[in-house]
C-alpha cells in the first residue's frame, strides 16, 4: 500500500513502522545511557567516527591510520564497552515481554507523567526515614539502583525484597540492629537488600571527613547506574552522590527534588 510517492521515494506503511520502531528503539537507548558514564563513552566514540571522516587520510597518513584502526574495530567496542547497557536494554525487552502478565508497555512508552505523580508517595518514606536518621545522627548509606544487578548486590548482601517503609529503614540502620553495617540497596519500588558492601571510591580529592560510608556511596555511583543517600553519623549531615559526585550537606527539599528525578 503506497500513501505518498515523492519522485522514486515511496512512504508506505512499513517505512513509516520501521521508522517508528527505530525511534522508540533510540529513545529507550538514549534513556538507558541518559546521564550515565556510557553517554560520554558514547560521545567519545561518536567524535572518533566523526574525526575519522572528515580527516583526510592522504595529507595526515598517521591519524588517519589510528582512526581506521579504531573504526575497524567499532562494532566490537560499542559491544565490549557498552555490555552492561546491552544487558540491561535486552533484560527490559525480555521483563516487558508478556503483554498480558504485565501491563508495563503501556506505562512505560505512553504513561510517564502517570509515573511522576506517583513519585512524592513513592519517596516520601525515604525522605522521612531520613529525616528521623538525620535526627538522631544514625549513619545510613541508601542506594537506589536505576536496574538491579543481582550478581553485583547479592553477593555482599542480605536479600530482602520487602515493601520501602519509614520504619524498615530505621530499624535497618539503628546501630544494634544486625543489619546496620553496610548499605541498603532501593530498586523496582523495594527494598532489595541491606548490609551491603559496596565498591570504594579511589578518588584522593575528597574531603577529609569522608570515611568508609561517603566513599563507598560515591563508589556506587562511579560505575553502576545508582545514585545513593549518606546520612553522616558524626555530624548528621545528608549528601547525596550520583556518577561519581557529591553533593554534601543537602536540605530536605532538595533531597525530595533529587530522588523525584533520579529514582
Ligand atoms: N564498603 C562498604 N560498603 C558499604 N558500607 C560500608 C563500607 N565500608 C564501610 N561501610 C559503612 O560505613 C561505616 C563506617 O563509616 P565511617 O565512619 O568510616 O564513614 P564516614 O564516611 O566517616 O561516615 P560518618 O560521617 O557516618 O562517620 C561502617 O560501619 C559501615 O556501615
Amino acid at each position: 500500500m503506497h500513501w505518498f510517492d515523492f519522485s522514486g521515494f515511496k512512504i508506505t506503511v512499513f517505512s513509516v513502522l520501521d521508522v517508528l520502531l527505530l525511534a522508540i528503539i533510540i529513545y529507550q537507548l538514549y534513556n538507558l545511557i541518559r546521564g550515565t558514564i556510557a553517554a560520554n563513552i558514547f560521545i567519545g566514540l561518536a567524535l572518533i567516527y566523526l574525526l575519522y571522516y572528515i580527516v583526510p587520510a592522504s595529507k595526515m597518513p598517521l591519524l588517519a591510520g589510528i582512526l581506521k584502526k579504531v573504526a575497524d574495530v567499532g562494532i566490537i567496542a560499542v559491544i565490549v564497552l557498552f555490555q552492561q547497557e546491552i544487558r540491561r536494554f535486552l533484560l527490559l525487552v525480555g521483563k516487558n515481554a508478556s503483554l498480558q502478565r504485565n501491563k508495563a508497555w503501556w506505562k512505560y512508552f505512553f504513561g510517564r507523567a502517570d509515573v511522576e505523580k506517583d513519585n512524592y508517595a513513592r519517596i516520601k518514606p525515604i525522605v522521612d526515614a531520613c529525616k528521623g536518621l538525620k535526627q538522631s545522627r544514625t549513619g545510613a548509606l541508601i542506594v537506589f539502583a536505576k536496574y538491579y544487578d543481582e550478581q553485583f548486590y547479592q553477593n555482599s548482601c542480605e536479600v530482602l525484597d520487602s515493601k520501602i517503609s519509614k520504619r524498615l529503614l530505621e530499624s535497618i540502620f539503628q546501630k544494634n540492629s544486625p543489619l546496620h553495617d553496610g548499605a541498603v540497596v532501593i530498586s523496582e519500588n523495594k527494598i532489595k537488600a541491606a548490609s551491603c558492601i559496596l565498591p570504594l571510591t579511589d578518588k584522593t580529592d575528597l574531603p577529609l571527613q569522608f570515611g568508609l560510608r561517603h566513599r563507598a556511596g560515591i563508589g556506587v555511583t562511579e560505575n553502576n547506574e545508582a545514585t545513593a543517600i549518606i546520612v553522616s553519623e558524626e555530624t548528621g549531615e545528608i549528601s547525596y552522590a550520583k556518577q561519581g559526585r557529591i553533593k554534601m550537606n543537602i536540605g530536605f527539599a532538595e533531597l525530595e527534588k533529587l530522588l523525584n528525578k533520579d529514582f
